[in-house]
């Protein structure tokens, strides 16, 4: 029996062959070209029972070609379905119609004559993957095939492969090799709302606003940090003007022989729903944004490559850590993607173990570092403690922050954190606690956690990183 027959030369209606390379045995190759969104196959399966499946299928060929049904079943799939390799940036995506029996196969990008068509079966394969550009593979592999990843809808997540030629094409969130933890809606009261005390005073004669608001900007009191609040209120026949947050009050004209000012808590930030809109205003008329909430930014080609490159700096660090006897734990703040005056990067490592100091935590060094760069730099301000400030910088980790670390990076007004290994037992960004989205704490940051674990760098789920 040859096993480098050609296969038929007309397999389906998108002309798909079937090709054989020395390290992957047979294949499905494109003989034209294929525009993105094209269902190229759909694959009738045959079920093998779980019982059956145990005793049979676990031990013969078949065992490479089972996809793991939602309902426990093993499917064999006909057709090309089951001749589809695997690759961690795939250019065709599947789902399970259980109304059918059948997989669907569709290309989730344009495809050129002579390239082959690849699924995602995993983050954990059972095999070492040719032809995988891409950060560090899970090394253990498995001792059989317990089908590809387990499908029953349409919501699995595949990586897409990047378009280099054009870096601000949009990455669909489903391909992004990041999720993203979004914080649940936070419950609303009166008690939640965040307030600043703000000295106001009565304007009994309406004529006397238009002389006021001039008088509150000819003396700087139009302050930016008010912006999110009306000027003026008017509640029951009584008119009021908002002045300042000052600590002392403002001395207001004499001329117009107001009553004194007094302080009451206005609201310290805009109503981003309109729960709290409607909380806000019964301490004073507040401006509704409602896009600053949970606003999820997109995604593009270009902004993922960065972040990729990022996570296999995180990686290379953290082995090398590992290598000098540390734990194997690093972090990364690079140069912010698309700002060209943003230079400022900072990379450290976990060293607890060379200084004998528990406290000497990857995160915590990085955040020391930037201090340091900070404060050796001309125009640096070490006033309210700003020079350690991460403020609009993305953080890389190779492992989900410790609940103190959290709290760092909460301090430094971090924007964002990726990180790579969960620490289920004593995480603080998602683990055992999630600190940003803790009720009271005085900033968030958004959290991405990297769809593929890294098991060289696996440490004791009970340590702290
Ligand atoms: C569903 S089959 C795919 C078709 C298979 N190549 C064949 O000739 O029958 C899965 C098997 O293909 C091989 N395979 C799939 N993707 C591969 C990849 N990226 N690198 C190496 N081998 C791969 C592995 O042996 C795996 O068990």
């Amino acid at each position: 029996m040859s096993f480098t027959a050609p296969g038929p030369e007309r397999l389906n209606s998108s002309d798909c062959r079937i090709r054989y390379s020395e390290d992957k045995s047979k294949g499905v190759y494109a003989s034209q070209k294929i525009q993105r969104n094209t269902v190229i196959e759909i694959s009738p399966v045959l079920f093998v029972g779980i019982a059956e499946y145990e005793q049979h299928g676990n031990f013969d060929a078949l065992d490479h070609h089972t996809y793991k049904w939602k309902d426990g079943r093993m499917a064999v799939a006909l057709g090309l379905g089951s001749l589809f390799n695997h690759s961690n940036t795939p250019n065709v995506s599947y789902t399970l119609d259980p109304r059918t029996d059948s997989i669907r196969y569709e290309t989730a990008r344009d495809i050129y004559p002579d390239e082959e068509l690849c699924i995602f079966y995993d983050h954990k394969v059972w095999f070492d993957p040719v032809g995988e550009a891409i950060i560090a593979i899970d090394p253990e592999p498995q001792a059989g095939c317990e089908g590809l990843s387990t499908i029953g809808n349409d919501d699995i997540d595949q990586e897409m492969p990047l378009n280099t030629d054009n870096p601000d094409e949009i990455v669909h969130e489903l391909y992004l090799p990041f999720k993203i933890l979004k914080p649940s809606p936070e419950e609303e009261d009166q008690n939640s709302i965040r307030t600043v005390l703000a000295w106001v005073v009565d304007v009994p004669e309406p004529r006397h606003l238009a002389t006021l608001l001039k008088w509150l900007k000819s003396y700087g009191l139009d302050d930016p940090n008010l912006g999110h609040l009306k000027r003026v209120r008017k509640k029951d026949d009584r008119t009021t003007l908002l002045l300042s947050i000052d600590p002392t009050p403002p001395q207001l004209p004499v001329e117009l022989e107001l009553a004194s000012p007094f302080q009451i808590p206005v609201p310290s930030s805009p109503a981003l729903t309109l729960t709290s809109l409607s909380l806000e205003s019964t301490f004073w008329p507040t401006f509704y944004a409602p896009k600053r909430k949970g606003e999820i930014e997109t995604w593009s080609c270009g902004r993922v490559a960065w972040a990729r490159e990022a996570m296999e700096v995180v990686i290379t660090e953290a082995l090398k850590s590992q290598s000098e006897g540390e734990l194997p734990i690093s972090a990364y703040m690079p140069a912010s993607y698309g700002d060209e005056d943003d230079k400022k990067s900072a990379v450290s490592h976990d060293t607890r173990t060379s200084t004998s100091h528990p406290l000497r935590h990857a995160v915590l060094n990085l955040i020391r570092q930037v201090a340091n760069l900070d404060l050796g730099h001309p125009n640096s301000s070490s006033e309210n403690g700003s020079h350690y400030l991460l403020t609009g910088k993305t953080v890389f980790l190779s492992h989900e922050p410790c609940v103190m670390c959290s709290m760092a990076l909460l301090h430094s007004r971090v924007k964002q954190i990726f990180y790579l290994n969960p620490m289920s037992r004593t995480g603080g960004c998602g683990g055992a606690t999630c600190l940003p989205m803790v009720h009271g704490v005085n900033h968030r940051f958004e959290i991405f956690i990297w769809k593929q674990t890294v098991s060289k760098l696996a440490i004791n789920e009970v340590l702290d990183a």
